[in-house]
């Protein structure tokens, strides 16, 4: 393997693998950010479901009509803190100062709550309450309506979350945030006019997320790839990224043999004008000198030659057909103009696709030779292939004939048409395939069919091409049947139109300047 491909396809590897890597953790960051995002807002119903407690215990409170710490009425809100879960202490209230609690019973010194933070529905509340208990130091929120207030821990009303310890919430009172629970710092304040804010890093993920009504709000940090440590998930991981490459790799190839495709080089080619037409002397046998030549189609691009034999199947196949014809004949005018005439017209042979004679394109190159010099006279080239509509084709090809346009059967002898077919058809010329050529100086047997295609072409009153002609001693046989015109590596291949006017100075009575 060359070297530029092994880096082209390292590059491919490292670049599928790269991709890969923002691929899993734009998925991981997203999922993440999903999970954060529905973890905060279960707090914050948590929280809610706490309060809505509250609310539903001091109404059921304040429904009695106690005036003084009796035992009825500390019995009562005992009652009432054993059912509900979350209350950790009730309070009873004379005036504005407290005078029993659950807790403690009656107060040898009633305490008097300082001013509340926020209130809300009828409801004073303080924030980050801390309540000394028998057990610890319960940390919660004290909401009060009425004579009786109610302490709720944090810790009951979250309990479905204590695995989950990188978080903070706070309050926002007067848009500024409250420490109630959690991690002191996490919070920062950056949910602005949001209610949720997400900060992705290569370390960690963010995400402070606010109630609806914006006044408790969450902050969770998340390191990343905290699960990479586990071994399954790093195998799993690196399965992926050599996956990814090795994908990589079959996509690069996948593209470079499109790009490299002979369809798509000749796709570009058409575009970009890769199609040359060259030129093949047909020559008088007699003098040797040429009459005329076949334009034949040649392929180059910057990877290299393409021979008709594979591009003109496949440009039939792209339904490209007039598009390359077109193309050729148009260089080829441009090429032939300026020839200085000689006594007799310069034939221009041209190879026709069947289908742009079954659906009438060929005409159009009336368009493209209305104005060219009166010294190049146009043959087209047909075969006699099953693709032609021998019907269709008979009343197109009239149009071009009397349009001045010659038409000659290619490869005579080799197809399916019939003498009937023929007869119909205006030919001036029958091409004699090169299959009957070969040999024909050692008498095979295929040639000895020439004599029967010299006297169908005389039939038709048409002339006659010899192709393939190798060497003098065919010319010499060729000359013996009668045979005028031929065409063969014996003259010359197909040449570029340089050599091609070379050609001409020294071997006819054309000159191209
Ligand atoms: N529709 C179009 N068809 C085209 C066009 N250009 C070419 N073709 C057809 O492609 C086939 C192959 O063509 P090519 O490789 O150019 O071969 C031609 C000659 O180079 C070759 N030839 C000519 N003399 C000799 C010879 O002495 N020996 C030898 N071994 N080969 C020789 O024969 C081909 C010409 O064939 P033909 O057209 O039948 O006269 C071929 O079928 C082309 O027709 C195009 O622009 N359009």
């Amino acid at each position: 393997m060359p070297l530029s491909t092994l880096l082209k396809k390292s590059a491919a590897f490292f670049i599928g693998i790269i991709i890969s890597v923002f691929l899993i953790f734009f998925i991981y960051s997203q999922t993440l950010i999903v999970q954060m995002s529905n973890h905060s807002q279960r707090i914050i119903n948590d929280l809610n479901d706490g309060a809505n407690q509250a609310y539903s215990a001091l109404a059921r409170l304040n429904r009695n009509s106690f005036t003084e710490c009796s035992t009825l009425n500390l019995l009562t809100m005992r009652k009432l803190q054993f059912e509900a879960n979350d209350i950790k202490d009730i309070g009873f209230f004379d005036g504005n100062k407290i005078i029993c609690t659950t807790g403690v019973g009656e107060l040898e010194i009633p305490i008097s709550e300082g001013q509340f933070d926020k209130k809300i529905d009828g409801h004073e509340f303080w924030f980050g309450h801390k309540l000394k208990t028998f057990d610890g130091t319960v940390e919660g929120v004290v909401i009060k309506s009425g004579r009786y207030n109610v302490v709720l821990s944090f810790n009951t009303l979250l309990v479905k979350h204590h695995e989950f310890t990188n978080y903070e919430i706070v309050a926002l009172i007067n848009d500024q945030p409250k420490h109630l629970y959690g991690h002191d710092d996490i919070y920062k304040n950056e949910t602005h006019n949001n209610r949720n804010n997400v900060q992705v890093g290569l370390l960690s993920h963010k995400l402070e997320f606010c109630g609806e009504q914006r006044f408790i709000c969450v902050a969770i940090q998340q390191d990343n790839f905290t699960e990479y440590q586990k071994v399954p998930f790093t195998l799993v991981l690196m399965f992926i990224l050599i996956l990814s490459g090795v994908t990589a790799l079959h996509v690069y190839d996948y593209i470079d043999r499109y790009m490299n495709s002979d369809k798509r080089r000749i796709q570009k080619g058409l575009e970009k004008h890769k199609f040359k037409p060259f030129y093949q002397p047909i020559v008088d046998l007699k003098s040797g000198k040429a009459v005329g030549c076949e334009m034949l189609a040649r392929f180059k691009d910057s990877k290299g030659i393409l021979y008709p034999d594979t591009f003109i199947p496949i440009v039939s196949e792209l339904g490209a057909s007039w598009q390359m014809t077109e193309l050729l004949v148009t260089q080829a005018i441009h090429d032939l103009k300026g020839l200085e005439l000689a006594d007799n017209p310069i034939y221009l042979s041209i190879n026709i696709f069947p289908k742009d004679i079954n659906n009438g394109q060929v005409l159009k190159i009336l368009d493209l030779i209305k104005d060219t010099p009166s010294n190049i006279e146009f043959t087209f080239e047909i075969t006699e292939d099953e693709e032609l509509d021998f019907a269709k084709a008979q009343e197109i090809l009239n149009k071009l004939v009397v349009a001045g346009v010659n038409i000659s059967i290619d490869d005579f002898g080799t197809g399916y048409s019939n003498m009937s077919q023929l007869q119909s058809f205006p030919i001036h010329t029958l091409k004699i395939d090169k299959s009957f050529i070969d040999e024909v100086e050692t008498g095979a047997i295929r040639s000895t069919l020439i004599p029967n295609i010299v006297s169908i072409a005389n039939k038709l009153h048409a002339e006659i091409v010899a192709e393939g002609v190798e060497n003098i001693l065919q010319v010499e046989e060729l000359l013996k049947m009668d045979i005028t015109l031929a065409q063969g590596w014996h003259y010359s291949k197909a040449l570029s139109i340089r050599k091609f006017k070379h050609y001409l100075a020294d071997n006819s009575d054309f000159n191209l300047s």
